[in-house]
């Protein structure tokens, strides 16, 4: 078995910006909850398939979806699986929050077909684009461990493949769109980030 380096990193749902976001109940409105279908009454499952540091999936099982969570780098997993012990040991809405997520380790190229996902979410690494100092050092220190997705293209046409209402591609915000695969449907532009979204099929309401 692969021997886990000691990273500087962590995974922490509770302090620092993930709990700040959190806490200040940023709702269904934000770029990411739209990408991703919520809407009144709709709640999507989804499968967040490059998980790395959690953030996306935590934020989107914070508003009620249930997530799984699709990592293939074993350290990125260790770190995820150690952030979601200790979201549970904190209790109350961090619990309940984690409860809705789900954590594989893998590699979602291959697990996508199996799972059916309503929803799947990419984000692979791409070049560094943020300015702020913390988030460069974070970046390179996820860099040192997961090192470029090259195969972001392959992943991309397994999750158009597999999914049964929308893929949403979260991508630099001025970039082109990936290469290879089909033309978004729509985009969703935050500040420095943007969401493609390929919509295949709509949400259903559940009944009743
Ligand atoms: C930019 S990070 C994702 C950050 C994440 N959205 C967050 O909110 O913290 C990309 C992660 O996806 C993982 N990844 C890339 N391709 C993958 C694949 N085919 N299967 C599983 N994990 C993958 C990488 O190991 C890396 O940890």
């Amino acid at each position: 078995m692969q021997k886990l380096e000691k990273s500087p990193l962590i995974v922490d749902f509770v302090g620092g910006a993930v709990g700040h976001r959190f806490r200040s109940g940023e709702g269904r409105g934000q770029g990411l909850a739209k990408a991703a279908g919520f809407s009144a009454g709709v709640t999507p499952d989804i499968v967040d398939a490059t998980a790395g540091l959690g953030r996306d999936a935590f934020l989107l099982a914070s508003l009620g979806a249930r997530v799984t969570l699709i990592e293939r780098s074993e350290q990125m997993h260790a770190l995820l699986a150690e952030g979601i012990e200790r979201a549970k040991a904190e209790g109350g809405r961090y619990a309940e929050t984690v409860a809705r997520m789900t954590l594989i380790h893998g590699d979602s190229r291959e697990l996508l077909a199996g799972l059916a996902p309503q929803v799947v979410l990419i984000d692979p690494m791409h070049p560094p684009r943020d300015k702020t100092a913390l988030v460069k050092k974070e970046m390179r220190l996820i860099r040192d461990i997961v090192g470029a997705d090259p195969d972001a293209v392959e992943l991309m046409q397994a999750a158009l493949d597999a999914a049964q209402n929308r893929v949403v591609l979260k991508w630099p915000l001025r970039a082109q769109p990936m290469a290879g695969i089909r033309k978004p449907s729509h985009q969703i532009i935050g500040k420095s980030t943007r969401y493609d979204v390929f919509v295949k099929a709509k949400i259903a309401a559940p009944a009743g």
